[in-house]
């Protein structure tokens, strides 16, 4: 942006110097063109044409110099008289003004003493358009003149400065009075003063140094004028503000930074309390953890929902896992570890029961005969017989191949008899698949309170013998054991 300001602010810089130059420039065309018609019918007279130049001169202090030639290229009048150039003849090299017959402003020369000028002239013709010679006035640029005055008199507060070239490209005004005259016209920015059209360009000078240029056209006089400031002095502005911006801007920082910070704490305290919760999916309250966690907007809230659903669906696979860990899957009666859980509870809560430890006799012909796949069916209706014979708070289990329990808690030993024999004959009728029928025998022990873990296995032990005894006694039978 600095350097985009610089260019266009260089740019209109020289389009105004270059108005003010070329209206100059201008205005001293006019004052030789209207010498020039005047001085057509006062060309024999020698005092008028030295009043005329005289004129010239002192009118404004536009022109340094002034001189009347005539067609024999003969100086017939000059001001001041201090130049003694009256009656001098032009040389050859000279009559660019005097060959050219018509109003111009000459390219910059040195002139015999010593000076670099322009000449502005105006032909003066006579009464029939013959030519008669010709009115000029000159502008030193190297004397103090409203040209020079205007050129070299920019004052710039910031490093820029201006120069002005001719259409060859040599130096007629600069900051540097030693470098006029000196030829730079193979310079990009000076190629683009002399396009004829005002503009702007990024460049290096003939220093090799990087410049920002504004340039615009002297039209009358085919010059260039170029304003320029180092690319570096403007960057360096750039810096010097820089450090001021940043050293301003940092406790704005600082305090958006913790603004920031304490906002994203805020919006992350839901989440944070989440991901603490997931971690602890193990622990008894972590279900309420997450129920009471604050999810004020709606990703947290999402978040929540979708973690509830997905720990509630968790606890019931894992409640169906532990179901099935305890069950017999052919049977779906209590295998031994879901029947250490009951007895568990019974001792814990000292429940009185008694166990009917139940075999089916002769199994193995039945497997023999029928095969593994009938003896496995035949398991699975004496399970279904056990399940409907057991009341509502008994417990029936299939403990090995083809040896069950049942537990009736609360049930004395005369009653639990009074089951086993009940169930034995339920059995003995019971259609098996294939095989018809089959027979079991059932021991039946009591097991008083208070109960402990060691009064736990002695019943079972004694239901057990007392199984084993209705095996020898012919099976198909109940045996009690007192206990
Ligand atoms: N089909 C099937 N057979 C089993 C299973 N578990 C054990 N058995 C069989 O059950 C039979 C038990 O045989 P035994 O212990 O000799 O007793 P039993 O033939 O029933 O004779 P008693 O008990 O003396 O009346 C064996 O042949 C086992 O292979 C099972 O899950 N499925």
């Amino acid at each position: 942006m600095l350097i985009e300001n610089t260019l266009a602010s260089n740019q209109r810089y020289a389009e105004k110097v270059a108005e003010s130059a070329n209206r100059m420039l201008q205005s001293a065309e006019q004052l030789v063109a209207y010498s020039a018609t005047d001085l057509a019918k006062k060309i024999d007279d020698p005092g008028a044409l030295e009043s005329e130049v005289q004129r010239l001169i002192g009118q404004s202090d536009i022109f340094n110099s002034a001189v009347i030639v005539n067609k024999e290229a003969q100086i017939i009048a000059v001001a001041p008289e201090s130049l003694h150039l009256s009656g001098y003849v032009l040389p050859e090299s000279a009559r660019q003004a005097f060959n050219a017959q018509r109003a111009m402003i000459s390219d910059p020369f040195h002139s015999v003493t010593g000076n670099t000028l322009v000449s502005v002239s105006h032909p003066i013709l006579g009464a029939q358009g013959e030519y008669l010679g010709y009115v000029s006035g000159t502008i030193y640029l190297n004397k103090i003149g409203a040209l020079s005055h205007l050129l070299r008199n920019q004052l710039f507060s910031d490093e820029s400065y201006l120069y002005v070239v001719d259409r060859n490209g040599e130096l007629l005004f600069h900051v540097d009075p030693n470098r006029i005259g000196q030829n730079v016209g193979q310079m990009y920015l000076v190629q683009q003063s002399l396009t004829g059209v005002s503009g702007s360009a990024r460049g290096i000078n003939s220093l090799g140094i990087d410049m920002l240029a504004g340039f615009a056209p002297i039209s009358s006089s085919d010059w260039g004028l170029v304003v320029q400031r180092p690319t570096n002095l403007v960057l360096a502005d750039l810096n010097d503000n820089l450090a001021p911006v940043f050293w301003r801007s940092l406790p704005i920082v600082f305090v958006t930074l913790l603004l920031v910070w304490l906002v994203a704490h805020w919006i992350t305290l839901p989440l944070r309390k989440l991901a603490k919760n997931v971690g602890q999916l193990d622990h008894q309250d972590a279900y309420d953890a997450i129920v009471n966690t604050k999810a004020w907007y709606f990703e947290a809230s999402q978040l929540k929902m979708s973690m509830l659903h997905g720990l509630g669906s968790f606890n019931e696979r894992i409640h169906k896992l532990d179901d099935a860990s305890h069950k017999d899957p052919l049977t779906l009666l209590l295998n031994r570890r879901g029947m250490q859980r009951v007895l568990d509870q019974f001792e814990a809560s000292d429940t009185p029961f008694s166990v009917l430890a139940l075999d089916i006799d002769h199994f193995k012909s039945v497997n023999d005969r029928f095969g593994h796949d009938v003896g496995d069916q035949v398991i699975q209706t004496l399970g279904e017989v056990m399940m409907k014979a057991a009341g509502e708070h008994d417990v029936t289990c299939r403990v090995g191949g083809e040896e069950f329990l049942m537990f009736l808690p609360h049930t004395s030993l005369d009653r639990a008899t009074l089951v086993a024999e009940s169930l034995c004959e339920q059995i003995a009728y019971a259609d098996m698949p294939k095989v018809k029928r089959i027979t079991v025998s059932i021991g039946v022990s009591h097991n008083p309170q208070p109960v402990y873990q060691a009064g736990i296995d002695i019943t079972l032990k004694r239901a057990d013998s007392a199984l084993y005894r209705a095996k020898d006694a012919g099976r198909n039978r109940v045996m009690v054991v007192e206990s």
